[in-house]
Formats: C-alpha cells, structure tokens, sequence
C-alpha cells in the first residue's frame, strides 16, 4: 500500500499544491487529474525522488508503512511507464526486458521471466526485434513489462496513453490494468483524460489550484 501524506508544493511564494493525501491499495490505480501547471508531473518527480531543487515539496510518502520520503531513488522501488515507452533502442526486446531484471536474480530464471513477459505481450516471435520495430501498442505493453520485471514496489504512470490512438489505447488501458492487479501493487496514474482514469476503475483525485 502506499500512502502520500500531506503533500504541498510551491513553486516561489506560490503554493501550487496544498495537503493531499492519498491512499493507493495493493493492485488499485488511483488517477490524478488537473489542470496543466498545477503540479503533476512535479508530485510523480517527488515520489520517485527526482524533484528539481527549483520546486519546494514537502510530504510524506510510506509504501508498506515504511517511510520512503527520505530514501534514495534506487531505495524506493518505484517503476516509471511515461509516454513514451522507456526502452534502449539498440537492444533487442528481449535484451530490453533481460536488462531490467534484478541482479540477485539467477542467468537460467532471468531469460525464463524476460520469456514469461514477451509471452505476456503476446510477441514471443519478436524477441530479436528492436523497439522500431514493434507498433506503438506492442512497445507499450513491453514497457510496462520491462517496468515491472525491475520489481517495483509501486507504479508512476504518467500519461503513458497519450501518444496512443483510441482504439489501442483501449486495449492498452486494459493490459496496463490486468497486469497492475496481477503484480498487485499500488499504482498512481497521472491523465488530462477523463476516460484514462475511468478504464483504471479505481478513485480519481480531482486537483484544484490552492488558494
Ligand atoms: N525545475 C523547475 N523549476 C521551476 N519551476 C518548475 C520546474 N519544473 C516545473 N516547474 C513549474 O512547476 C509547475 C508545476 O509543473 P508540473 O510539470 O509538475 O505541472 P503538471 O501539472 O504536470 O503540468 P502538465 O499537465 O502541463 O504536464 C509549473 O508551473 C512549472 O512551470
């Protein structure tokens, strides 16, 4: 579970943000919505600990009861899904997915999950494909996999259908759910698009401009 306490942030003598909290179960999407400008991008920055020193935020953020607000990036297991896929164009889709696997992990099981994960995809027959060559769907669905392999504690969506057109994005809000409540763990969607938020079937945070 992950827990955002009290999150403000200010940019100047400007608050942008004023005390949310938010409480994401095990397997549940919550949706940020809100206009552009307001802070987004920068709350998404301030969990997985990459906020620019130009910003003030202040909060707490626990995953598991445990406090990750002061922990390095690496220390937070967070997965990232932006919108555009996040995959080395020079390697193949399998190395891709290989890459993301833990260290710790055996070489025999690390080429079995990156097997598991391109099946889940549904292109087993693209392993030595390079990411140019899959459509934008395919590169989608492998992102999110290659996400999840690193074994993240939570998930940073952030606007990761965008670029896709409405029929794919469909499917692919689909996936991104199935494989969410799969991995169960707690995920925070960032969306201009109301209909993003709804196919995620979990709460939706309407953020206002502070005072
Ligand atoms: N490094 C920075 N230094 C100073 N100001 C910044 C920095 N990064 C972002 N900002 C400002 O902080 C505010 C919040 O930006 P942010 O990108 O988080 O908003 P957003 O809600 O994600 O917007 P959008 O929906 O357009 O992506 C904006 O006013 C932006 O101009």
């Amino acid at each position: 579970m992950l827990i955002i306490k009290n999150f403000s942030l200010s940019l100047a003598h400007k608050t942008l943000i004023k005390e949310l909290n938010v409480q994401i179960d095990d397997g549940q999407v919550v949706s940020l919505m809100g206009p552009s400008g307001i802070g987004k991008s920068s709350l998404l920055n301030f969990l997985s600990g990459t906020l620019s020193p130009g910003l003030n935020a202040q909060g707490e953020v626990f995953l598991n009861d445990v406090a990750i607000h002061n922990k390095t990036v690496q220390e937070r297991r967070v997965g990232l899904l932006q919108q555009t896929p996040l995959l080395f164009p020079h390697m193949s889709i399998l190395e891709n997915l290989s890459f993301a696997i833990p260290a710790k992990v055996k070489k025999c099981d690390r080429l079995e999950r990156a097997y598991q994960a391109l099946e889940r995809v549904g292109i087993k027959d693209k392993a030595n494909a390079t990411p140019e060559q899959l459509s934008g769907g395919q590169q989608a669905r492998v992102a999110l996999q290659r996400t999840l392999l690193s074994e993240p504690g939570f998930l940073l969506l952030d606007e990761p259908f965008s670029k896709l057109d409405p029929a794919l994005r469909r499917e692919v809000r689909a996936f991104v759910l199935a494989e969410i409540r799969k991995a169960n763990i707690p995920a925070l969607l960032v969306t201009h698009d109301a209909e993003d938020a709804k196919a995620m079937e979990g709460k939706c945070v309407d953020l206002v401009a502070a005072e």
